[in-house]
This record gives structure tokens, sequence and C-alpha cells, in this order.
């Protein structure tokens, strides 16, 4: 069964499409990783999802139902971002509380082990935490929500390596005793492509790829040669990526399906390209790169 369906879902802002005709069908009980690059729509979509905002055009329905204004789809999910409005007026462990009593799956025996680990004292304010230390207050309140649907929203923002090591193997763990679905957003899908079973890539507020971690690891090949051996094997078929190395040789990232025989006798060689260079290539918006800014022919 699908957790979340959107079809041809729009935001506008003004005159900017944060989200334009995005299409994505997620199913329930997986972890599905939201990559895209900065200002793509990953966090205008899931607030979408979430119920926060209402869709300028389009249809959003999650476990069967319009999150817009739901009570019962806020129970049941929790949206967790570095802009969470929590209370100024409470402590940490009083937020705790009131989340304890307004969440049926609330695990309270979770969310006071997490909070003694990552050495929370009760009388500390949400608002006089630092960056980090915020963070992973609100990781605590998503997974001790036990939400049928979690929504992690770059949710490493300021964690250190080591907490976020702690972040990721305890989001897991709990995941793996209590499966329910989980949309992670990050930029890179190196830091969760352990984690996650499936891929969104969201590009220009449209939904670009959806497919399985597999699957993308699967997605392209890198051709490597002499400039001119390159440019003529790649001429009509789509290129993601595409850059210059030295001597006179180019790199140029296709579609697996579109490597043709022979490219051995064209002097060419061709090596994987792991999931997270892909992701990048594929939410580029410039096959070049930052080359381009410096090849002015
Ligand atoms: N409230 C708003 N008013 C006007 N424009 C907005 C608003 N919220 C988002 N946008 C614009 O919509 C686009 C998508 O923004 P969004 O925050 O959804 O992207 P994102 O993928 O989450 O970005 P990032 O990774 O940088 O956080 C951006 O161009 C942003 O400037």
């Amino acid at each position: 069964m699908n957790a979340v369906t959107c079809s041809h879902l729009t935001k506008t802002y003004r005159e900017k499409k944060a989200v334009n005709d995005l299409s994505v069908s997620i199913e329930e009980n997986k972890i599905t990783g939201i990559i895209g690059r900065n200002g793509a729509g990953k966090t205008t979509f899931l607030q979408i999802v979430a119920g926060f905002q209402k869709p300028t055009s389009g249809e959003v329905m999650v476990f069967g139902e319009n999150p817009f204004n739901s009570l019962n789809a806020s129970a049941n999910t929790i949206f967790i971002n570095d802009t969470m409005n929590l209370p100024n007026s409470l402590t940490v462990y009083e937020i705790l509380e009131s989340a304890a009593s307004f969440y049926p799956n609330w695990d309270k025996e979770l969310a006071e082990r997490l909070f003694e680990y990552f050495s929370f004292q009760r009388s500390q304010r949400h608002d006089r935490l630092s960056k980090g230390m915020r963070s992973t207050f609100n990781m605590i309140l998503g997974l001790s929500s036990r939400c049928q649907l979690t929504i992690f929203d770059e949710p490493t923002t300021g964690m250190d390596a080591a907490v976020r090591s702690d972040f990721y193997r305890a989001l897991l763990k709990d995941y793996l005793a209590h499966p329910r679905t989980l949309l992670l957003s990050s930029h890179h899908l190196n830091e969760i492509e352990e984690l996650i079973e499936d891929v969104f890539l969201i590009k220009d507020g449209t939904g670009h790829l959806h497919l399985s971690v597999s699957d993308l690891k699967e997605y392209g090949v890198g051709i490597q040669g002499p400039d001119e051996q390159v440019e003529e094997w790649i001429e009509g078929i789509d290129v993601f990526h595409k850059r210059d190395i030295p001597v006179n040789k180019s790199y140029a990232v296709i579609k697996r399906e579109d490597l043709r025989s022979g490219y051995e006798k064209a002097g060419l060689t061709v090596s994987p390209v792991s999931a997270t260079d892909m992701s990048m290539y594929l939410t580029e918006k410039r096959t070049g790169g930052i080359d381009d800014v410096f090849n002015r022919s």
C-alpha cells in the first residue's frame, strides 16, 4: 500500500513554482530518501505531505486522506526540521511530556533514554540550545513519536559527526523494531545511502526519478577517453555529466542502457558511477557543473 500519493502537485509562491507538477507514490513501511539540491523544493514538498501547506493545485493523499488541516493526519505524522516552532516558554523536558500526550504511539522510555544519552538537562530551554543540540533534541521527538509517517527534513543540520552517526544508527534500529514510513531529505545521498531503500530525486520542484538505491547504483556508467572519441560516442544520447580531464581527455556519464558495445576499440574505458555521484549528476542544473563557469568557449 502507498503511504503517500501525490498527483500533479504544484505550489506557487508569487511567480516562483517551489513544487511544479510533481507526481509520486511512496510505499508504506519503507525509508525513502528525498534528494535534491538547494532550493529544489524538498522542504515545500514535505510540508505539503505533512499537511502544513496547501498545494496551489494538484492532489496529495496520506494514508488515503488529504493531510491539510486533518487532526488524524497530524496525530499520525511528525515533521522534523530545524525551523520547528516549539513553545519557548517550555523546557525541553516539558516539550517531551506534551508530545507524549499528543502522539498516540509515543515511546516514553525511548525518549528518556535518548534524552539521558545525549546529556540533556530537564530545565534547558529549547530556544537556548545550540544548533546541533536542537537538531538532536528534535530527533528525539521524531523517533519517540513513532508516527506512522515520520518526516525528517535535513535532520542532521549542525550535528557533529559522532552525533550524526548515532542518529542514523538509532533511526535504523528503531525502524527495524517498529517499521513505519520514513521520509528523510538530504542534499547528499552518501550520508543516508546505507539507510534508505528508495530514492526520490527532486529537481526544480519536479519529481525527477524515483527508484531503489540498488537500481540507482546501476543507472549510469562513466566513459573516459580522448576528447574526440568521447564526443563521438555520446552524440545523440543523454549525458548527465561531462568534464575535461588531463590531457585532452573527457569523462562523461551516460545511462548504462545507452552504452553500446565496441567502446574498447574506440579507446574508451568504462567505470561504474556510485549512487551518490549519480544522484548528484541527475539533480545538477548543468551537465558540466562548476567547470562550466570556467569554460568560456
Ligand atoms: N515561503 C516562501 N516564499 C517564497 N518563496 C519560497 C518560500 N518557501 C520556499 N520558497 C522558494 O521555493 C523554492 C524551493 O524551496 P524549498 O525550501 O522547498 O527547497 P529545498 O529543496 O528544501 O532547499 P534547501 O535544500 O536549500 O533547504 C526556493 O526557490 C525557495 O526560495
